[in-house]
Order: structure tokens, then C-alpha cells, then sequence
């Protein structure tokens, strides 16, 4: 720093800062607060300057977030508005399995199925969490270091940038477990991608590759993360060397089928993974934020955010409450369903049964309920 500056700060920074948070501590067991020092263009230390880095911790359940994690992460955004010294918070999770695969469907199944006015509580908690993204008062990057589904693909849409590594599939998965994406997904999707990927993604609940949610514009960098030989590649599960079939459809992105996939499944066994170009790839956008005016940016980033915000400011308070009662029938349902199946009965309900029983005017009982259960006899 150039010594005028630093004089001026002497003598007129004051001695006593006002502590803006909430709470003095943002300790929450699932949520990491983590201060790392920020670099320059040039990748060094800029000594007083960091990055916020907020990491969802809980692998072995691919970081779905339980409500005590919720309540953490909106301290950790508050925490990380409210420092003077933090330049822009990175949004990440532990290992490289997941970033996160949405609210945590233990509890879900075992605490809030057929209890809306609990559901309605939490979706406040959830609520505030977008709302603290959307509200940050420092750019966010998602750096997702793994797959993004559900309520992960939601969190990590209301951030501002999303990097990827290219073995993270993304997607939603509501209607295939009882709930509907509208915890974001359904307000920021047709702004970020069309109404019709929108409505693919939202409704079928099949997972796009990485490479396809860079080319339809939900992620704007994807890097490798396989090492075959010490050499990094591209997730060999995905069409990445051609663009368009025979017939001129676009194929890039879209996994791979039959032999293909075969041998990309053997090389991605023999691989290992290392998230270093991810890293690489967050450190570059941090510092490339930091060099620019810091009100600009904030006015810049505050009005870009605006198309997302609006939608799910229109939206949240009714999708908390349809939310909160469809707890009653098919979340109820469908998140047991996921909670108690196992691999080999399956974990989501027969659709069609459902749909026949609707078809003939049968309630909702809990007798209805337990025979769509997997592997109800
Ligand atoms: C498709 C999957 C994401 C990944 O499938 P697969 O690769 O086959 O892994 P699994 O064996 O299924 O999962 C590995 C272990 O992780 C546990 N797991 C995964 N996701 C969750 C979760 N969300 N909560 C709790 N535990 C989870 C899984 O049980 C495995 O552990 P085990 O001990 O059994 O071996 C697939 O995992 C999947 O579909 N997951 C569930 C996705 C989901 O339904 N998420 C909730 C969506 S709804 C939501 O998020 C909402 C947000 C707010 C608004 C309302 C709302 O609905």
C-alpha cells in the first residue's frame, strides 16, 4: 500500500468499529466460517482483505442441510455482510461428492412429514436463507465442488457466479419426491435458462451435466477435475468432443449411453480427483473482483440480481404455504419414500398407483400412504 495511504488511515479510521451482526458467534455444527486471506491479480496476499469462505459440512448426507444448518448459513451470510474486510464470499461444501443435495430428507421424512405448521416454520428459516444470499452485501461465487440438486441447485442459484467442477451434475428432484422446486428454482431458473429448460428441469427432474448447465448459462466456468496419469480430463461420463448429431441436434453435454458410458465409467474408476483448477478458478474471479471500485461493484451486482429477486420476493411467501400443507399428502409421501427405501426397493413411490387411486376419488389416509411405501407388501 502506498505510505499516503496508510497515513490517511491512521488518522482517520476510527479506533472503535460497530459490530453489525446478529449474534457475536457463527459457530453452527454444519456450517464452516472460514476467513481466507484475498490475492490480487497476481495471486498475492493482500494483507487486511479476505474471502469469506462458508462451507455446508455434511458429506456422508451429500451436504443436505439440516434446519440447525440453515440457521448457520444465515449467520454465516450475515457474518460475512457485515465484515468490513471481507470482499466476496465463496459458497462451497465439503469433499468432492456434493455441493448439496437439497433439505435433508431424514428430517424431512421423520420430523416434518404431516406436520405443515413445523414445515411452515421451517420454510421461514429456509426463507431467510435465499433471502440472505439474494441479500448479501458481497458478491457470492458458488463454488460447487460436487453435485447441486434439489434445494442445493437452489442456494447455489441465488448466489451471483457459479463455478463448477465438471463432474458435478445439477438438477431438481420435487416431483419425483413429493415437493415442488419452488424454493427458488422455479423463480430463478426462467430467468437464467428459458422457460422451456426450465420446465425440463423442474418438472422431468433429470440431471444435466455440468458441461450442459455451462452451455445453457447456470454456471459461467467449468473446470476439470479427473486425473488420468496426472493429467487432467474431462468428465468421461459426458459428450464433450462433438457438438451436434447427424441430425443437428446438440449432443454436447449430454451423457454419454451404451459403450460409450462403459468406458467412460472405467476411466473415471482408474482417475483421481483433485479440485486444485477449481480452486485456481475461484482465487481468479475473487481477485478480479476486488479490482474494481467497491461501491460500483456492489451497485452493479445489487441491480443484476434484480431479475431473480423480484420473481422470488413475488413468490416466497406463497411457496411457503402451499409447501408447508403439501407436507400433508405427497411430501409426506415422497420424502419417506426416499427415507426408508433402500437401493433394492427403490426409493420413490409407484406414480402410476397413486395417480389410479387419485383417478377413482380415493383420500389421502395414512393407509393410502404406507401402500405406496417401497416395498409395502
Ligand atoms: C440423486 C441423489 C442426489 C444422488 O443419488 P446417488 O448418487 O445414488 O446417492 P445416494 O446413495 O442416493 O446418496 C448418498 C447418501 O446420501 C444421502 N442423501 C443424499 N441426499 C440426501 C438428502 N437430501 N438428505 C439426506 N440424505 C441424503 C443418501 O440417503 C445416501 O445415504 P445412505 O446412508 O442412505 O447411503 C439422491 O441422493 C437424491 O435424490 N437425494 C435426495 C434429493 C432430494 O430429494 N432433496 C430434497 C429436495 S426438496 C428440497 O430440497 C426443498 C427445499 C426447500 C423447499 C422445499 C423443498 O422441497
Amino acid at each position: 500500500m502506498k505510505e499516503t495511504t496508510q497515513r490517511v488511515i491512521d488518522q482517520t479510521a476510527p479506533k472503535h468499529l460497530v459490530d453489525h451482526n446478529l449474534v457475536p458467534e457463527t459457530v453452527v455444527p454444519g456450517v464452516i466460517y472460514e476467513k481466507r486471506p484475498a490475492r490480487n491479480l497476481q495471486g498475492e496476499v493482500v494483507p487486511g482483505l479476505y474471502n469469506a469462505w462458508i462451507w455446508l459440512d455434511n458429506p456422508k448426507q451429500y451436504n443436505s442441510y439440516t434446519t440447525d444448518m440453515v440457521k448457520g448459513l444465515i449467520l454465516a451470510f450475515r457474518a460475512a455482510s457485515c465484515a468490513r474486510d471481507v470482499a466476496t464470499v465463496v459458497f462451497t461444501a465439503v469433499g468432492d461428492k456434493a455441493f448439496c443435495t437439497g433439505g435433508n430428507t431424514k428430517e424431512y421424512a421423520e420430523y416434518y412429514a404431516g406436520n405443515p405448521q413445523e414445515y411452515r416454520q421451517y420454510m421461514r428459516l429456509f426463507n431467510d436463507m435465499v433471502s440472505a444470499i439474494l441479500g448479501c452485501d458481497k458478491p457470492v461465487v458458488c463454488r460447487v465442488n460436487g453435485m447441486r440438486i434439489g434445494g442445493g441447485q437452489e442456494i447455489g442459484m441465488a448466489a451471483d457466479f457459479t463455478v463448477a467442477q465438471d463432474l458435478a451434475n445439477f438438477g431438481q428432484a420435487g416431483p419425483k419426491h413429493g415437493s415442488a422446486a419452488i424454493g427458488g428454482a422455479t423463480d430463478f431458473l426462467p430467468v437464467m435458462i428459458g422457460c422451456e429448460q426450465a420446465m425440463v428441469s423442474g418438472t422431468l427432474c433429470e440431471p444435466f451435466s455440468a458441461h450442459k448447465a455451462y452451455r445453457l448459462g447456470i454456471s459461467s466456468q467449468i473446470v476439470p477435475a479427473l486425473k488420468i496419469d496426472g493429467k487432467f480430463v474431462a468428465n468421461p461420463l459426458v459428450i464433450t468432443d462433438r457438438y451436434l448429431d447427424e441430425f443437428g441436434r446438440i449432443i454436447h453435454g449430454e451423457f454419454k449411453t451404451g459403450d460409450e458410458l462403459a468406458a467412460g465409467k472405467e476411466l473415471l474408476k482408474r482417475g483421481e480427483i483433485d479440485l486444485s483448477l477449481l480452486d485456481e478458478a475461484v482465487e481468479k474471479l475473487c481477485a478480479k473482483l476486488i479490482s474494481t471500485f467497491p461501491e460500483c461493484l456492489t451497485k452493479s451486482f445489487e441491480e443484476l440480481r434484480k431479475p431473480k429477486l423480484d420473481a422470488w420476493n413475488r413468490n416466497k411467501e406463497n411457496s411457503r404455504a402451499w409447501l408447508a400443507l403439501n407436507m400433508m399428502n405427497e411430501a409426506r409421501t415422497g420424502f419417506r419414500a426416499f427415507n426408508e427405501g433402500t437401493k433394492e426397493t427403490g426409493r420413490e413411490i409407484e406414480f402410476t398407483d397413486l395417480r389410479q387411486a387419485l383417478a377413482v376419488g380415493t383420500p389421502w389416509t395414512p393407509e393410502l400412504i404406507e401402500s405406496l411405501m417401497p416395498g409395502a407388501k
